[in-house]
């Protein structure tokens, strides 16, 4: 949709044939339930007529990443710009998302878009401001010319491991903002979750080498806010139900879920502290009850702020 706003001629792909079919009769994707699909949409369960496009954004959830790109290698051109839209880390390689596409399709050049951005908010045109980073700085430039728009702001970086850091590691703290308010810990306890959060954040980055304005960019503080604000985030809505003693919201991705164990995994391999992010592995886990996790994290040595 955004796209399609900005003036380019954007074919959507759906795995599945009579999925594409019903959104192409529909011109609604049921995932955006209510928002029509501008006409010059055109929808394929076809990958190579997909392929064929200048660019591609690639928005299958992280740990699905490296499948669907090793299934797209083979029908792209050397040289297409593939942006990753996934927030996450993928088991077992600790890889970030531009390094999985460089691996499954190294003929391709990587870049990776991300910040504060609910789908249903960028569908329905309201103004939305992200990141969108390659190490080519010109190529991370011309795709913000190709996708920025009146309603969509796109910012190019060329510190693609400071965007993914913040992408993936803010899900992770949303589910530790959404337990919060589950548990009715109040607004003082959210706010120092949340700037807690960042903190980690931000030493995970720097042991990245990720700079700075990155980390406080739309990409880090920004998505940080607004997944750490309410339950239109979905990983906040799983900490809320997990706050609450209820069941995880079913047919929701909370990425978060996935990318915490990991995301300690490897803050732990570069001797980054992350004790928020380690609660909510470990709660996630069974490891720790909730209870006992906040009581671990109030209780740790006094220090000074950093
Ligand atoms: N939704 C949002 O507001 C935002 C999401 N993101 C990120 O985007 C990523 C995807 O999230 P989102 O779109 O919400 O997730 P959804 O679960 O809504 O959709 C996932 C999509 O990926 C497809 N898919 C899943 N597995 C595979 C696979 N193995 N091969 C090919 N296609 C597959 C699904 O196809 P099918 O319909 O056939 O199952 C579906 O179209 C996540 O990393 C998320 O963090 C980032 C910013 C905002
Ligand atoms: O990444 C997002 C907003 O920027 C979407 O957040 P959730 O996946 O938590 O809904």
């Amino acid at each position: 949709a955004v796209a399609a706003r900005a003036g380019r001629d954007v074919t959507l792909y759906a795995r599945d044939a009579d999925h594409a079919a019903r959104i192409a009769a529909a011109r609604e994707n049921p995932r955006l339930p209510g928002i029509p699909l501008a006409d010059s949409i055109a929808v394929t369960a076809d990958l190579a007529q997909a392929a064929g496009a200048d660019a591609m954004l690639i928005v299958v959830p992280a740990q699905h990443l490296r499948g669907a790109v090793m299934h797209l290698a083979p029908l792209l051109a050397h040289g297409t710009p593939l942006v990753a839209c996934a927030k996450g880390i993928e088991h077992g390689t600790h890889k970030f998302m531009t390094e999985v596409i460089a691996e499954a399709a190294p003929q391709v050049r990587a870049a990776i878009l991300s910040g504060p951005s609910f789908a249903d908010d960028v569908a329905r045109g309201l103004p939305t401001a992200v990141t969108l980073a390659a190490p080519d700085e010109a190529l991370a430039a011309a795709l913000v010319q190709a996708l920025g728009s009146a309603t969509f702001r796109p910012y190019h970086s060329t510190d693609v491991r400071g965007v993914e850091i913040g992408g993936a590691a803010k899900n992770v703290l949303a589910i530790a903002a959404g337990i919060v308010a589950g548990r009715n810990l109040g607004a003082s306890a959210l706010a120092a979750l949340t700037t807690r959060g960042f903190a980690e954040l931000v030493r995970l980055g720097r042991a990245f080498g990720a700079r700075g304005e990155t980390l406080t960019g739309l990409s880090g503080l920004g998505d940080l806010i607004l997944s750490c604000a309410g339950p239109q985030s979905r990983n906040f809505a799983a900490g809320l139900a997990l706050g609450r003693g209820e069941p995880l919201p079913a047919g929701k991705l909370a990425e978060g879920q996935y990318t915490a164990p990991v995301l300690v995994e490897l803050a732990t391999s570069r001797g980054v502290e992350m004790p928020v992010a380690q609660a909510v592995a470990a709660i996630l886990s069974g490891a720790l009850t909730i209870d006992a996790a906040i009581e671990t994290l109030m209780m740790r040595p006094f220090k000074a702020e950093e």
